[in-house]
């Protein structure tokens, strides 16, 4: 319905907002795009689904997200791959692991901020309904 769509249409609005202000962050210009398999050959041995803020905008031009909770699974995802894939104890894993987590509060906490919770409640029973 034209409805659900202008509704959809104002997620992708504001997750672009949120999604260009994490990627603009000079410190987690690690996450801004996919780890470079050229540089780290074992990467994708380890990380069976890699996830980085290039690929989730375009993952919100192609209408992938019909919540908030759908991108904030990506968050996650980025999130888990940089604490599996960089584990060991050395100040580069370490510095790494904590990037991830702040980006992951930073995230959480702009949507939470920034989102009706109704709208949120909206856009999820959409999402169950499609
Ligand atoms: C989200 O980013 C990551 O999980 N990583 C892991 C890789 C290991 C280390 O840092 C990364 C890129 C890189 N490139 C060259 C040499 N070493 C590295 C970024």
């Amino acid at each position: 319905f034209r409805e659900e769509e202008n509704t959809l249409r104002e997620l992708r609005i504001f997750l672009r907002q949120i999604c260009a202000k994490l990627a603009r962050n000079k410190q987690f210009y690690m996450f801004s795009k996919p780890v470079d398999v050229e540089e780290v050959p074992d990467y994708l041995s380890v990380i069976k689904e890699p996830m980085d803020l290039e690929t989730m905008m375009t993952k919100i031009d192609h209408h992938k997200y019909t919540c908030a909770q759908d991108f904030l699974n990506d968050i996650d995802l980025m999130c888990a791959n940089a604490l599996e894939y960089n584990p060991d104890r050395n100040p580069a894993d370490k510095q790494i692991r904590h990037r991830a987590c702040y980006l992951q509060d930073t995230a959480y906490a702009l949507i939470k901020a920034e989102m009706d919770s109704d709208f949120e409640d909206n856009c999820r029973k959409i999402r169950d309904d499609r």
